[in-house]
């Protein structure tokens, strides 16, 4: 369902040099796959799954979904395949603060795809309990644990039941026992709903934990 061919990434450095950040030449994920992007710091996985999310665009490619090309829809297009198809986890988890861990799952609700938000909406309570916070549903995320506001930061990505997942880094920032608790409750998830994975990181641990990586490395010139 995801297909990305001769992707190049490049990004000008001041000194106006162009540096490629991100080239992959094939890759093909199936719809419910499991996928890790691993590499150093710097070797291009933030970037390429904003490539695949649309937020930016690539200088030379193909990203194809359900065989159809992605990687040039006009902006409002790419805005509405992207809330209808991806759930999207960051290392920091990006939560609104000012707002409950209920709000902000309904933010991502009302995001997502209308027909359906109601029954959504329906669905948070039993997936607050699945990922062990429903007791901490009218709290500020100020208020949780790292851990706990990763697992916000998850269940608030899985609310839409996306096809497709893409976390960056998403334990980088939990120590050894929550970084298994929100990887496991990650998985899972995904099985339960088979939407595809993509996470990168860095950590040998958590690539042990799946069956298939792709080795990021950066090409170009490197910067002095
Ligand atoms: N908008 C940009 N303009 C110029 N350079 C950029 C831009 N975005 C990323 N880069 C450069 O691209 C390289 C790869 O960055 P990226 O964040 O994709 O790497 P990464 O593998 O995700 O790193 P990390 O593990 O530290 O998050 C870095 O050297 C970064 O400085």
């Amino acid at each position: 369902m995801l297909e990305i061919h001769n992707l190049v990434k490049q990004f000008r450095h001041p000194n106006g040099e162009m540096i490629t950040v991100t080239a992959v030449d094939q890759l093909r994920i199936g719809q419910g796959e499991q996928l890790i992007l691993a590499g150093p710091s710097g070797s291009g996985k933030t970037t390429l799954l904003h490539l695949i999310a649309g937020l930016i665009s690539p200088t030379a490619g193909e990203i194809l979904w359900d065989e159809e090309r992605i990687d040039h829809l006009p902006e409002a297009r790419r805005d509405a395949w992207r809330a209808h198809n991806v759930g999207y986890i960051f290392q920091n988890f990006n939560l609104l603060n000012s707002l409950s861990v209920l709000e902000n799952i309904l933010v991502a609700v009302a995001f997502g795809s209308r027909s359906s938000s109601q029954g959504r909406r329906n669905e948070i309570l039993p997936l607050l309990t699945k990922v062990g916070l429903a007791d901490r549903a009218d709290d500020k995320p100020a208020r949780l644990s790292t851990g706990e506001q990763q697992r916000v930061a998850v269940a608030r990505a899985l609310i839409n039941k996306p096809r497709l997942i893409l976390a960056d880094e998403p334990t980088a920032s939990l120590d050894q026992g929550n970084v298994k608790v929100v990887l496991e409750l990650l998985q899972e998830l995904c099985e339960q709903n088979h939407s595809t994975l993509v996470l990168a990181t860095h950590d040998r641990e958590v690539m042990s934990r799946f069956p298939r990586i792709l080795e990021m490395r950066r090409q170009g010139r490197e910067l002095p």
